[in-house]
């Protein structure tokens, strides 16, 4: 243990996770003496009926005698099924409410937390990590607790009965524990190895699976396969490695208990000639070597089960220290007025807007200014990586630790709570993420004040109402793998009206760069055209068309806007604007 710094406060909180069921933790922790106590009563049974009835011949009584023991027997059994049941209860229970807390933190992480970390380690966390704390729990920590009480009583017990071979048991004792500790770090040195190979393994499992149609398109199954393959050597080796240690031990021990046995068998017996003690001492005593010695080897690997539980308790820490990110994108509790005030879009204004996705990289918005007023069609144009989705980025609060100013009907942005804000913006995106759920809960995604009325409108609004009642089954067909049974239009239109259901008033576009039929691209077109007729628009904008129609266009380089205006303006400066204009009617 001295190698793992435990961290107390952590444990608490999730100790305080049991509270809800501390009535299962009681009746575990009222089951120990309990157990202790059978744990005693058998082998003193066997002495007595070997002294008592046996050795003098007297079998009156036998049956009762006999009947205690079985009573006894099932009696323990019951003890420990009711303990380790409740425990284990207790356990599975509060991990489904650290779970679902859990996963409650990471869907409001910050995306900065997402963009460093990958998806395979959050995974972990959520899985492993906790059902390792679950299980050492109950096969760890209150196991060993039972079971160092019952070594203890047993050892008290045997010393009462006979101190002298009590002594040579103890004297095995030092040997026992010294093999075990050196073999047990080397079993949790093989074990953490696994561990490793075993997470780095699934990252890539779960990376290679997300890219499948990649892997596919270039025939990289072969290359893809060997790389997972060196994981999965690793694995196998450190595992084969941790066996070795883990059965090594077991037969060790075996081992050195059936030498005792001997031991004890040869020192009884002349004790028992020597008439020192009698024979219902030694069988009692033979009895209770297992049970000393098994809670002895056992300890190995409730240690290592504990040692296991701190290293992940370290891992979901990681988790709850998010803490600050999480509630710093919630913005601030606004007053009755200033809620009042974002009643319904008025303008949206940057002043000097400067930002950068880490500390110390580099700026990727530098100085942009500009006024969005109600029923205003911005278009952002520019060179790829000039920062364009970046403003959409600041503007949904997937990031919001800017500087210079963001205001949205004069209040600040960052002070804004992200469900607010997100009242007022929708983003149509690009990169379209379908569930593997109906259509219409692709365009509602069950978001509170929408119902299926509402769906049907906003598909209609998109003119995506045609080919969706042309599918079998109509809003109920279920999408498959992220769309895969639609084409990449039909899935872009549904994205639209997923944005157009939410009824907000500004409405994002993030237009496709990827080309689509000639019938869907029409009607991609149709709907972008609607939705530039009647909201307040800020777009990227690729298509010539939607650059026209909008009333203001800024094109960005490198963060910075370098041109301004209006179509027609732009084209006259014959700059960066007009060069690009050119290019996309070439
Ligand atoms: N999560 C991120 N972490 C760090 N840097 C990022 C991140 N996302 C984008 N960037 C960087 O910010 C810059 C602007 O990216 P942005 O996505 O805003 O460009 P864009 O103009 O929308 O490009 P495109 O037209 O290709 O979509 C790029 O240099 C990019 O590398």
């Amino acid at each position: 243990m001295s190698e793992t710094s435990v961290d107390w406060p952590v444990v608490k909180r999730f100790l305080n996770h049991f509270k809800p069921y501390k009535t299962q933790v009681l009746i575990g922790l009222a089951l120990i003496p309990v157990s202790v106590a059978f744990s005693i009563l058998f082998p003193w049974l066997i002495m007595q009926v070997i002294d008592q009835q046996l050795v003098p011949g007297v079998y009156d009584g036998l049956m009762w005698w006999t009947l205690g023991l079985v009573l006894v027997l099932i009696g323990n059994y019951l003890a420990d099924a009711i303990f380790n049941y409740s425990l284990q209860s207790a356990a599975q229970h509060a991990i489904r409410d650290i779970r679902a807390e859990m996963f409650d933190r990471v869907l409001h992480f910050p995306r900065r937390y997402f963009d460093k970390t990958p998806m395979g380690v959050t995974l972990t966390r959520l899985t492993s990590d906790l059902e390792a704390i679950s299980e050492s729990f109950t096969q760890g920590l209150l196991s060993m607790v039972r079971d160092v009480l019952i070594t203890v009583a047993l050892l008290v017990f045997l010393a009462i009965i006979s101190w002298k071979l009590t002594l040579v048991l103890i004297l095995i004792g030092p040997v026992i524990y010294y093999i075990t500790e050196l073999l047990r770090r080397r079993l949790r040195d093989a074990y953490l190895k696994s561990r490793v190979v075993l997470s780095q393994g699934t990252g890539y499992l779960q990376e290679s699976l997300s890219g499948i149609k990649t892997v596919q398109l270039y025939n990289a199954e072969q290359e893809v396969l060997s790389r997972y393959q060196t994981y999965t050597r690793g694995f196998y080796k450190a595992q084969s490695k941790s066996n070795l240690y883990d059965s090594a031990l077991y037969s060790i021990i075996e081992g050195i208990t059936t030498v005792s046995m001997g031991l004890i068998i040869w020192y009884g017996s002349r004790e028992i000639l020597a008439a020192t003690i009698s024979v219902g001492v030694l069988v009692g005593f033979i009895n209770t070597l297992d049970k000393i010695f098994v809670p002895i080897r056992d300890f190995t690997s409730q240690m290592a089960s504990i040692q296991r539980a701190f290293a992940a308790f370290d891992h979901i820490e990681e988790i709850f220290q998010q803490d600050s990110e999480h509630v710093s994108t919630q913005g601030e509790h606004l007053s009755v007025s200033e809620l009042g005030v974002l009643d319904s879009f008025e303008t949206l204004v940057f002043d000097e807007v400067r930002f950068r996705y880490t500390e110390t990289g580099p700026w990727v918005l530098n100085d942009v200014s500009f006024r969005l007023g109600k029923g205003d069609r911005i278009a952002l144009v520019g060179s790829t990586g000039s920062g364009k989705s970046t403003i959409l980025r600041l503007l949904t609060k997937t990031y919001d630790n800017y500087h210079g100013s963001i205001k949205l009907n004069g209040i600040e942005l960052s002070r804004i709570p992200k469900a607010e804000a997100g009242k007022f913006f929708s983003l149509m995106q690009q990169e379209v993420f379908l569930f593997n759920e109906s259509i219409e809960f692709n365009i509602g995604l069950s978001r509170e004040g929408i119902d299926r009325a509402d769906v049907v409108e906003a598909a209609r609004y998109v003119y995506a109402d045609h080919f969706i009642d042309d599918l079998p089954g109509g809003y109920a067909f279920e999408l498959q793998g992220n769309g895969a049974n639609l084409s990449a239009g039909q899935a872009q239109l549904i994205a639209f009206a997923r944005a157009i259901a939410g009824g907000s008033e500004v409405v994002m576009l993030d237009e496709a760069t990827s080309s689509v039929d000639s019938v869907t691209e029409q009607l991609i077109q149709k709907a972008i055209d609607h939705v530039f007729m009647e909201k307040t628009v800020i777009a990227i904008a690729h298509r010539l068309s939607t650059i026209q129609h909008s009333d203001q266009i800024l094109v960005l380089d490198k963060g910075e806007i370098i041109e301004r205006g209006s179509h027609g303006e732009l084209m006259r400066q014959q700059g960066f604007y007009a060069n690009l204009v050119e290019e996309l009617e070439t």
